[in-house]
């Protein structure tokens, strides 16, 4: 019978790791098919891809947070044959661990290592949940630098980002409970347009959708714009109700929405009420190719960076897509 081989990448800086780096290591040493390479910056992963490219393992398991995952799939992508990628595991090694959430062993780190190495006990069969999802490459930044991400927001999402360090993170608190309350309090604050919370964006929009289709959106306060290859972002979250047949899911909520307290929770299940419609603010879209012309900051899994001004726009396509195990 085959031997699965296993590589497995573990960002060491990564919130979670940090408390845990020394016993996975341990962990992981005891299986003669598992190599583990501990990356202590994007500069020495990237290094590592010809050897590992060379290896083939069967299975790429990146241990870290949002952005290392990201970061490390679009190495994979782009140094592997299309058609000979790695099955991808994902560990939650992080802080936020949203990426985890919808295509990872499980939400906690504990949990996800003990059910990882059981299925390395097992001799890492390669059947099983395996899903399949998009990488978004993100080009345009005010820096130049190409990026890959799974999660791309702006607008309130960054007044939330700034919260969520000041009064969430600064706690110690992470995961999915960190996301809920930093959730509660924007939506709170949006509600009451607060300040704070609510300073749309102005924001140009380009797409081109399913079957080449071109979707064009004229310069227009935005509120909220969130674009992702993921299906769910946390605590069943899933703010996409178009079903068209393309990899990135972008939702896009006018400065000025109406009804918002009525409409968002439905947003947020991805079923829209009688509220949620294009003449009430709120649009959701599928496209291969986004762009995004505004002058401002951008939330990339976590990464925050400026846009290059509203003449340059910040493109996003689709690569892979890459298959997910997520062992039981
Ligand atoms: N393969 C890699 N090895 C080491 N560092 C990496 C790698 N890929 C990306 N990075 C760097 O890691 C940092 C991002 O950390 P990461 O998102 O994993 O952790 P976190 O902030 O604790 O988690 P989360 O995003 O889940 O909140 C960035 O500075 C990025 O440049």
């Amino acid at each position: 019978m085959h031997q699965t081989s296993v590589c497995v990448i573990s960002n060491p800086a990564s919130g979670n790791n940090r408390k845990w780096q020394d016993r996975v290591a341990a962990r992981l040493a005891a299986y003669g098919f598992v190599t583990h390479h501990v990356t202590r910056s994007p500069q020495e992963a990237a290094a590592l891809m010809p050897a590992l490219v060379r290896a083939r393992p069967d299975v790429v398991a990146i241990n870290g947070g949002d952005g290392t995952i990201a970061a490390t799939l679009g190495m994979i992508l782009g140094h592997w044959p299309a058609d000979a990628l790695p099955l991808i595991v994902v560990l939650p090694g992080g802080t936020a661990n949203m990426t985890a959430g919808d295509i990872g062993v499980a939400a906690t780190h504990r949990r996800a290592l003990r059910r990882f190495c059981r299925w390395l006990d097992r001799g890492a069969p390669l059947a099983g949940d395996i899903r399949a999802r998009h990488v978004m490459r993100v080009e345009g930044a005010a820096d130049g630098q190409v990026r890959h991400g799974m999660f791309m927001g702006t607008g309130a999402i960054m007044q939330a980002t700034q919260f969520a360090h000041s009064h969430v993170h600064s706690r110690g608190l992470g995961g999915e409970l960190s996301m809920g309350m930093t959730l509660i309090r924007s939506v709170w604050g949006l509600i009451r347009r607060d300040p704070a919370f609510y300073q749309p964006t102005r924001v140009r929009m380009e797409m081109t959708g399913a079957d080449d289709t071109r979707i064009r959106r004229d310069e227009a306060p935005m509120l909220i714009l969130v674009a992702s290859t993921l299906e769910r972002l946390f605590l069943g979250i899933r703010p996409f109700w178009n079903r068209a047949d393309a990899p990135v899911g972008l939702t896009a909520i006018r400065g000025g929405a109406a009804h918002f307290a009525r409409a968002f929770p439905s947003v947020l299940r991805g079923r829209p009420n009688r509220h949620v419609t294009p003449e009430n603010g709120y649009e959701s879209f599928r496209a291969g190719r986004i762009a995004l012309a505004f002058e401002g900051e951008v939330n990339l899994d976590g990464e925050l960076f400026a846009t290059a001004g509203p003449d340059v726009p910040l493109v996003v396509t689709a690569e892979g897509p890459l298959r997910f195990l997520r062992p039981r």
